[in-house]
């Protein structure tokens, strides 16, 4: 079944590029830029990836994010992320990037969106992958702070397709950036957002109407509210789901909780990603993989799963 699962063609829509820093290109990078680690090798780091909840993940993923430096180690990362891709038979990616992640740093964010994009064109020309960047704001800093993200952003507007939200989810509801997503869609970008992770379905319900999302990333506590299920449904709004993430981060205990496949029966437009595939496990064809053992997901799910990733592309 993985081979199977493997060659199937998909797109991927959940995947946070600093998300897919393998330990090796982390200690790698670090070597490189001659930053010291807290971590004594690769395996110490890996043994790290233990987590409650998004934040004990969040805090380790900003900490890892601190290797990137150069123009050339968002190449590279961008890079590694579209071969695995390319291995997978993920036909189309809509990466996230959290520009405020680097720019606090210092780091330009010229040198962010040049890295990322010069790799996304070299894995059309070379890979035949297609790709859109989505811009992410950090939902735990200010609605100021976004307004900055998205000046700074607004000179190289063709690099990107959307605007994202994502980060500590408790406490931060999509009502916080309504202003910054009116901006962002009026300056002619579609608008997508993290909600119902953590979070109760009444951020799903604002992220849909102040920040009037056309794509909900994770999205599984919507089942929580009959009604919200009803529209999700009817107007055919999907779902960015991620098994394995969902695990890690304990939103579900076990794989074999997970409502995915329920809500796929139901009609919900449901697509499996990755999210964060260095920390969570796995790339696309492990969630579906896991889904397969544990869920007992058929071919025919798997089929279905997979044309709903290549319909909800933006581009
Ligand atoms: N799963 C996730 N939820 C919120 N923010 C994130 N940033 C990276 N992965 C994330
Ligand atoms: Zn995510």
């Amino acid at each position: 079944m993985y081979d199977w699962l493997n060659a199937l063609p998909k797109a991927e829509l959940h995947l946070h590029l600093e998300g897919s820093l393998e330990p090796e290109l982390l200690f790698a990078l670090a070597e490189r830029n001659k930053i010291a680690l807290p971590w004594a090798d690769v395996e110490t780091l890996r043994g790290a990836y233990a987590f409650n909840n998004l934040q004990e993940f969040l805090d380790l993923y900003y900490q890892g994010a601190d290797v990137l430096r150069t123009e050339q180690d968002f190449y590279d990362l961008t890079w590694a992320y579209l071969q695995r891709c390319k291995a997978q038979n993920v036909i189309h990616t809509e990466p996230f990037f959290d520009p405020q992640t680097h720019t606090d740093r210092g780091i330009p964010f010229e040198v962010v969106l040049n890295g990322i994009n010069r790799a996304l064109k070299d894995g059309r020309q070379q890979l035949g992958i297609s790709s859109g960047l989505i811009l992410s704001f950090l939902r735990h800093l200010s609605e100021e702070e976004a307004q900055k993200t998205l000046d700074q952003a607004l000179p190289f507007r063709d690099a990107f397709i959307a605007v994202g939200l994502d980060s500590s989810e408790m406490g931060h509801p999509p009502s916080k950036f309504q202003r910054v997503f009116d901006r962002a869609r009026s300056e002619g970008f579609v608008a997508v957002a993290h909600a119902g992770e953590e979070g109760p379905p009444e951020y799903i319900w604002e992220a849909l109407d102040l920040l009037q999302i056309k794509r909900i990333d994770h999205g599984v506590r919507a089942i929580e509210d009959e009604r919200l299920m009803q529209r999700i449904i009817d107007e055919q709004i999907p779902l960015t789901v991620c098994p394995l993430s969902n695990t890690k981060l304990c939103v579900f205990d076990h794989m074999s909780q997970h409502n995915i496949l329920d809500m796929l029966e139901r009609g919900v437009k449901v697509t499996v990603n990755s999210d964060d595939p260095a920390y969570f496990g796995g790339y696309v064809t492990e969630n579906f993989h896991a889904l397969h053992t544990h869920l007992g997901m058929t071919e025919d799910q798997a089929r279905r799963l997979a044309q709903n990733s290549l319909d909800a592309r933006l581009v």
